[in-house]
């Protein structure tokens, strides 16, 4: 009996419920709902809508129904170290802030105050973000402590929607590590860590790792859908269920390329030498307790502040054919600049990188997004000779997944100034991998080896080759 297993995949620029099942040895896939995500202001700061998002996510339920498909699970993923805080009660005592807000400013190095950049480090082995979670708890601490004295559970968004699904409450390995405050070798919340900080341990739930079957629908939202079903944990950092649908890992660095691009290799054990944190490297939890060695560049969160500049006049695919057409201009920023964050406009900041660093000012569309590709190129060059100094070899493919490998010029860049293979596809790679997840943990498929095998032979992706000029 055929096994359909629902995908809710939330980035930070759109979430999507997409259907998954296996018809003759291959993943089909089926769109069933897509809506916008985004940052709004509450209360003075940068919140995510996290009650219009879990309503979107039974908007898509409801049209489930309504199409008559009965999913047997459900797993839902998002971008990572956001998180909600329950009082005891389990009402909750904070918005869903995003990490864009200012809130984290200078909290990295009061942290370091408590505890050693390097031993951090060496503990958690979780790359130096101003964002992570650590910083913005201490935030809180510093800011609002009444808040965290009042806090019974600590909900990060996917475990939240899972207990607004179930009512049961759990913390995801893989999101948890990202939070730097997870202990790398251990693979548990750091109690000596939490302790340092005066943060209370206690509101911290038991780490399940992906595959695990949390539980039925609460009755509520049985009554309120008309169906039950098995809420999954895929691997629920969204960039965690990316990395699973790589369909090359082997010889291979993954470029997961999204509002964020997040590079790097799966490896199976953590990377925590004194080079890897001066690259600022992460070694974030993977399913099957690998580690995802990446690192995170400001990625086409850029070219999606441009184009909500010129007022979503053109779609990303006219953005690329003009800067196409910008084939002189040649300036360049350092996309990882903390001023690209969160800019009030985008254009007007990149114009005054340009300007602080005595090159031309892109004035056309197409040159201030030709300036955000061969920026985005030119950073992830130097991140792949990162990699292959600290592996001590060379990897002679990329895999580009998520919505970024639609963009073809961006592709060929990469190829071009890399000078590898590229490889662009599956678009959908988060959800694939969520939805992998789920039917391993439904069994019907094995492992992981043999998931990747079904995802390599389901979606076509496309090749790119270095241009011949760069090659001789
Ligand atoms: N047709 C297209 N041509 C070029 N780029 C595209 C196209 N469609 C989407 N993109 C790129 O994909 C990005 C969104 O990727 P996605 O993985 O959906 O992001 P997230 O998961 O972070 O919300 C957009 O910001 C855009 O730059
Ligand atoms: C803030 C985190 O680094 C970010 O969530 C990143 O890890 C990530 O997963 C981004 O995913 P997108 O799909 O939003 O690009
Ligand atoms: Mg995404």
């Amino acid at each position: 009996m055929t096994k359909y297993s629902i995908a809710v995949d939330i980035g930070a620029s759109s979430g999507r419920l997409i259907l998954g099942y296996l018809e003759d040895g291959l993943l089909k896939l089926k769109e069933i709902h897509r809506f916008e995500n985004k940052i709004v202001k509450k209360d003075e700061l940068f919140c995510w809508e996290a009650d219009k998002l879990f309503q979107e996510i039974k908007n898509g339920l409801h049209k489930c129904m309504q199409m008559g498909i009965k999913p047997d699970s459900i797993g839902i993923d998002t971008w990572a170290v956001d998180f909600v805080l329950l009082d005891e009660n389990d009402k909750p005592l904070t918005e869903a802030v995003s990490y864009r807000d200012p809130r984290t400013d200078g909290m990295m190095e009061q942290v370091f105050d408590h505890i050693m950049k390097e031993r951090l480090y060496l503990e958690t082995g979780i790359q130096f973000q101003k964002f992570n979670t650590i910083y913005q708890l201490y935030s809180i601490k510093q800011n609002s402590p009444e808040v965290l004295e009042k806090a019974k559970s600590f909900l990060m968004i996917p475990d939240y929607f899972n207990y607004l699904l179930t009512g049961k409450k759990v913390n995801e390995y893989t999101n948890a590590t990202s939070t730097q405050l997870v202990n790398a070798f251990t693979k548990k919340w750091d109690a000596q860590l939490l302790d340092s900080l005066g943060i209370n341990k206690e509101m911290f739930h038991e780490i399940k790792m992906p595959k695990t079957i949390l539980s039925n629908l609460s009755e509520e939202l049985i009554g309120e859908l008309g169906f039950d079903m098995k809420v999954i944990l895929p691997a629920t950092h969204d960039t965690g269920s990316a990395v699973i649908s790589v369909p090359e890992q082997d010889d291979s660095i993954y470029i997961s390329s999204g509002t964020w691009s997040l590079i790097g290799v799966e490896n199976y054990f953590p990377i925590c030498i004194t080079k890897a944190l001066d690259y600022n490297f992460t070694n974030e939890g993977g399913i099957d307790y690998r580690y995802r060695f990446l690192k995170n560049i400001m990625g086409l969160w850029m070219i999606q502040e441009v184009r909500r500049n010129y007022q979503d006049l053109y779609s990303f695919a006219e953005l690329v054919d003009m800067a196409r057409s910008a084939e002189s201009f040649k300036s360049i920023v350092d996309v990882n600049d903390d001023r690209f964050l969160k800019p009030e406009n985008m254009i007007a900041e990149i114009r005054n990188y340009c300007q602080d660093t005595n090159q031309m000012l892109p004035i056309a569309p197409g040159e201030v997004a030709k300036c955000v590709f061969d920026s985005l190129a030119a950073i992830y060059k130097v991140a792949v000779a990162e990699i292959e100094e600290i592996f001590e070899k060379k990897f002679q493919k990329i895999n580009v997944i998520g919505g970024g490998c639609q963009n073809e010029m961006l592709n060929q860049l990469i190829a071009d100034v890399t000078g590898k293979e590229v490889n662009a596809g599956p678009v959908e790679a988060t959800a694939i991998g969520n939805i992998a997840a789920q039917l391993m943990a439904l069994g019907e498929i094995g492992d992981i080896k043999e998931a990747r095998s079904i995802i390599k032979d389901s979606f076509e992706v496309k090749k790119y080759v270095p241009a011949q000029h760069i090659l001789n």
